[in-house]
């Protein structure tokens, strides 16, 4: 297991629109993306970058999404993951399995169109971690 490079923090968001408002008066964001949808993971998203990282606003896609019950508890929204990219998903997967955190789901493709995955927030200290397999030639 190689820790790579901060990809992105997510943040959870009720509006993409109006985070995007806020990113752009209050820190001066330029670069942002089109929202985009993931039905398959549940959300909209919005990449914003920063010179070294970037901030993925999350929105529900719909009512099954996996953020709607993070929403409820924080309806204005907030920092919901950190995602932090390694070499090999499936080795990284298997190396927190062997020792003993909990592992949410398969690896599937994320935002970035490259394999990630979840690990429970308990193995952290109450942070959600996601795991993104560095994009081809970017190692
Ligand atoms: C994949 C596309 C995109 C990308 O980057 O490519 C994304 O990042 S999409 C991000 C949205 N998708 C996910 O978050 C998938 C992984 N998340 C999950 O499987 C669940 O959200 C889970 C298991 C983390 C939490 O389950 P649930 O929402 O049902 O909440 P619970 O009430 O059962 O939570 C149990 C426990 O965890 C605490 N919790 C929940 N969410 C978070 C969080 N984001 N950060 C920290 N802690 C969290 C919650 O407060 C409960 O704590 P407890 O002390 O037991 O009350
Ligand atoms: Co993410």
């Amino acid at each position: 297991m190689k820790l790579g490079r901060l990809n992105h923090v997510g943040v959870a968001t009720p509006s993409i629109a109006k985070s995007i408002e806020t990113y752009r008066l209050l820190l001066g964001a330029e670069t942002i993306g089109e929202p985009f949808d993931l039905p398959a993971q549940g959300v909209k998203v919005c990449f914003v970058d920063a010179p070294n990282t970037q901030i993925e606003l999350i929105e529900p896609y719909d009512e099954n999404s996996p953020i709607a019950g993070f929403l409820r508890k924080n309806p204005a929204g907030g920092q919901h993951h950190v995602c932090f990219e390694v070499p090999d998903i499936h080795e990284a997967a298997a190396h927190m399995k062997a020792n003993g955190a909990t592992v949410l789901g398969e690896p599937r493709i994320g935002a970035h169109g490259t394999p990630i995955v979840f690990v429970h927030p308990k193995d952290f200290g109450g942070m959600l971690v996601e795991l993104m397999e560095t994009p081809k030639g970017d190692h």
